[in-house]
């Protein structure tokens, strides 16, 4: 068995007064995501999707938001810290599929700057890496803008 995927979702809520930082890029906008780490919804569902891929349990269970070491942490350490786990296993990323719901801001334009940072910590090529945003149509709390989700899709194959 070569190839598994994994599949991971997240999401944060959106205040005044924090950073919005989505795939590692700080977007300007009038509210940021709350949590513990600096709540980059994309990357935590793309280190789900990755742990998930090799039954390695969640974001959760590694990096726990309990532990003062993560308190504003930066996603993209978590993220290698991710990578890093499967290649002690002997696995590594092969590509990934991602959508952010985000009724505002607009997201296309900052796709590309995501896209190469999840590349650059993934050990990946930016052809490998696909970032989709879509409004939830004002539905909800998405809708409302209370909110980010993120999915986020994974192909993960063994190494040598
Ligand atoms: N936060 C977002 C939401 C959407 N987009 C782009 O707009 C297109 C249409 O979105 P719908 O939700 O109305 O289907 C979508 O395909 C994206 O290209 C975006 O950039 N950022
Ligand atoms: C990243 C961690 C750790 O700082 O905290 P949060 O930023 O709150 O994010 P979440 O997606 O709720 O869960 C994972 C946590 O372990």
């Amino acid at each position: 068995m070569n190839f598994r995927i994994g599949q991971g979702y997240d999401v944060h809520k959106l205040v005044e007064g924090r950073k919005l930082i989505l795939g590692g890029v700080d977007i300007p906008h009038v509210t940021g995501l709350l949590g513990h780490s600096d709540a980059d919804a994309l990357l935590h569902a793309i280190t789900d999707a990755l742990l998930g891929a090799v039954a390695l349990g969640d974001i959760g269970r590694h990096f726990p938001d309990t532990d003062p070491r993560y308190k504003g942490a930066d996603s993209r350490v978590l993220l290698r810290g991710a990578v890093a786990l499967l290649a002690d296993r002997g696995w590594r990323p092969v590509n990934v599929d991602a959508t952010l719901i985000a009724q505002q801001p607009k997201l296309a334009p900052h796709a590309a700057a995501m896209v190469a940072n999840v590349a650059a910590d993934l050990g990946i090529a930016v052809d490998a890496v696909n970032i989709k945003g879509k409004t939830n149509e004002r539905l909800g709390y998405l809708g409302r803008e209370e909110a980010i989700e993120a999915q986020a899709v994974v192909l993960v194959e063994r190494v040598g």
